[in-house]
């Protein structure tokens, strides 16, 4: 068996009487995709929440390289090797796309002055994004606003990557690109865990395809098997073609 990275185990999380996340198992092995589907509501971003540190778990626990993290706060997971992509990149203001990543490098990774830069250059390659280091953020279209938050997360030397919906607003050329920077993150090693609407560009990283329903996990397993799964054509599938 793959060794765990990251893993969530009877992790439940109520908002009020509202039940989001109902004692869910999850796992993601070292270097393995997954992706992420279901409804509105379904409990997806609760999960990665809970798993990122953002959010505590009324019950149950949630392990980092067979770690007890669920008392430690998002920063210090982040120190830890869990870093967090959000859906509407958050850029810093007034400053350029290199100071943004170098941010994630000294807060994130612990780096101070040459290694922080020397590490933001790097992803800023990765993310092909090299060209526009010395541009201001705000300035920035979305597919690279987006690769922005995606390399500010990489800087913090990642074990895991948590992306809640980035593929969002694009263009399907811009998606393309996304996918093929992903693809490259992940076969350098990085476990993904992907959050998407967007199912066929999802398909196209994830080596598994989870799908979620009212605070729990419906279908586990290869994304051919789910998307073929009666119980996810007619919690998710069905309805979005309805
Ligand atoms: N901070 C909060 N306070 C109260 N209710 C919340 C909070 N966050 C989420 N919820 C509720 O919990 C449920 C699960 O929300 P969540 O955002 O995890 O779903 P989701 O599957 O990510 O949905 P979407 O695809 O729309 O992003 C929803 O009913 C939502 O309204």
């Amino acid at each position: 068996m793959p060794e765990p990275v990251l893993e969530a185990a009877g992790a439940s999380r109520r908002f009020g009487e509202l039940t989001a996340l109902s004692e869910v198992d999850f796992t993601v092995s070292a270097g393995e995709a997954v992706g992420v589907v279901g409804p509105n509501g379904a409990g997806k971003t609760t999960l990665l929440s809970v798993l990122a540190g953002t959010l505590r778990p009324n019950d149950g626990r949630v392990r980092f390289r067979g770690e007890d993290v669920t008392r430690l706060r998002a920063d210090r997971r982040c120190r830890k090797g869990i870093a967090r992509a959000y859906q509407i990149p958050r850029p810093f203001g007034g400053m350029t796309v290199l100071e943004n990543v170098i941010v994630g490098a000294t807060h994130g990774a612990g780096l101070r002055g040459q290694g922080a830069y020397q590490r933001a250059i790097e992803v800023l390659e990765q993310c092909a994004l090299a060209e526009l280091a010395n541009r201001r953020a705000e300035s920035l279209g979305l597919l690279h606003r987006k690769r922005m938050e995606l390399a500010r997360a990489l800087a913090t030397g990642p074990a895991v990557l948590l992306l809640d919906e980035i593929g969002g607003g694009l263009t399907d050329a811009e998606a393309d690109e996304l996918v093929a920077t992903i693809r490259q993150l992940h076969a350098g090693g990085v476990a993904i865990v992907w959050i998407e609407h967007i199912v066929h560009v999802l398909v196209q990283v994830v080596d598994r395809l989870v799908c979620m329903n009212a605070g729990r996990i419906i279908a586990d397993g290869p994304p051919e098997d789910v998307l073929k799964d009666a119980s996810v054509i007619d919690a998710y599938l069905g309805r979005r073609a309805a």
